[in-house]
């Protein structure tokens, strides 16, 4: 993943307050290695079949060494880790976890909210990417990674399934804890609601006292949008589209237009059909402005059921601040041209 910094050796990084964090395998970072040279059935170790090499690769050296070894799986390795480990930084990423309290249901709550906050991460990478090929024409390429996009989409609104379950009483038990914090203060969620167009300068203000956080938020802010390079293209394909509408200022909130609007109804009305690519487009953009309007959905009526109307611990009224935030709809245009259908 871009952005995502990758050691040549893997560094466990310091628990909270100082303290040293857990080593593998739940250990200490003192305990010893685990031996690399036992011995194999076969006579052969590990190490001489390449199980060390992280980077050992190809079908022909796979198929050699599983050959030589009989299948068995790979399991003494050198250096004092094992290349699982090493690719996906696995004892950075579990030595993350520092529940507040001592109550049960915030093990499931804080896990949950770090698998959204790399979720929202990938969906942000993955739209710049999109935004890349529809500045390039690229548009079934875009098709094929918004495809994509709609399933990650997917897979943040499942997570609401066993967030749903903490009752109200284990949900109180920890709430304290976490004092004035608040997914609303997700910068990843914000540059995920920014790509996607939903410009509120406002709430930039969070992060920009925050150093290694402001600029990558001021940047999703004041980029253009997926919608904006997806109505760029809509105009190089021939849709009379104004200044007003492809010159705006990104870093504004999108001003819904009927240029744009009539520019998707005629993609609908006057395209190929599901054969036309800016007909797949404008689907496929569907589908995902679908997918976080149903997240949004569903975070709002699970909050209602654990915390009912009370405030939020970010400082809004709580389930009436998210009613009305899901009633935005991402690519606005896309959802009214319907009425002209
Ligand atoms: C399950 C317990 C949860 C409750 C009771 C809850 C409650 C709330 C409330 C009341 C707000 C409004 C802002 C405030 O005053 O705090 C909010 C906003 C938000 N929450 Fe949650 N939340 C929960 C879990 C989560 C999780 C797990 C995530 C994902 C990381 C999340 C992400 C967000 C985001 C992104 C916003 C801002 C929404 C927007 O402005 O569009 N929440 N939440
Ligand atoms: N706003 C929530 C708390 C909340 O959502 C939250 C608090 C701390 C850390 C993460 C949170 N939400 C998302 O993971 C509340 O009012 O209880």
């Amino acid at each position: 993943m871009r952005g995502v910094t990758h050691p040549e050796r893997r560094t466990t990084p310091p628990g909270r307050n100082g303290t040293s964090a857990p080593g593998r395998n739940g250990t200490t970072d003192t305990e010893e290695p685990h031996s690399t040279t036992d011995t194999e059935p076969n006579g052969t170790t590990d190490a001489e079949a390449g199980g060390t090499a992280t980077g050992a690769g190809g079908d022909a050296e796979r198929a050699r060494v599983a050959a030589l070894r009989d299948g068995a799986p790979l399991v003494d390795f050198d250096a004092g880790t094992t290349p699982y480990i090493d690719y996906q930084s696995i004892d950075v990423l579990l030595s993350l976890q520092h529940p507040r309290s001592a109550e049960p249901a915030e093990v499931p709550f804080y896990v949950l909210g770090q698998v959204k906050e790399l979720l929202f991460k990938l969906l942000y990478e993955e739209l710049v990417r999109v935004r890349s090929l529809l500045d390039a024409d690229e548009v079934r390429q875009a098709v094929w990674v918004l495809r994509r996009v709609h399933r990650e989409a997917g897979l943040l609104c499942s997570t609401w399934d066993v967030l749903g379950s903490l009752a109200p009483t284990e949900f109180n038990a920890f709430r304290d804890s976490l004092g004035q914090a608040s997914g609303l203060q997700s910068y990843m969620y914000r540059m995920v609601e920014y790509i996607l167009g939903n410009k509120d300068p406002q709430l930039a203000r969070a992060h920009l006292g925050v150093p290694g956080v402001a600029d990558q938020v001021r940047r999703a802010l004041e980029e253009p949008s997926v919608y904006d390079a997806a109505l760029a293209l809509l105009a190089r394909r021939g849709a009379p589209l104004t200044a007003a509408t492809l010159e705006r200022d990104p870093a504004r909130a999108h001003e819904p237009s009927e240029e744009a609007e009539r520019a998707w109804a005629r993609v609908y009305a006057e395209g190929g059909g599901p054969d036309d690519e800016l007909f797949r487009l404008a689907e496929a953009l569907v589908d995902v402005a679908e997918a976080m309007c149903r997240w949004r959905s569903l975070h709002l009526l699970t909050v209602e059921r654990i915390i009912g109307t009370k405030p939020g611990t970010g400082g809004t009224h709580g389930v009436r601040w998210l009613r009305r935030v899901s009633e935005h709809r991402f690519f606005p245009e896309l959802w009214s041209a319907r009425g002209r259908l």
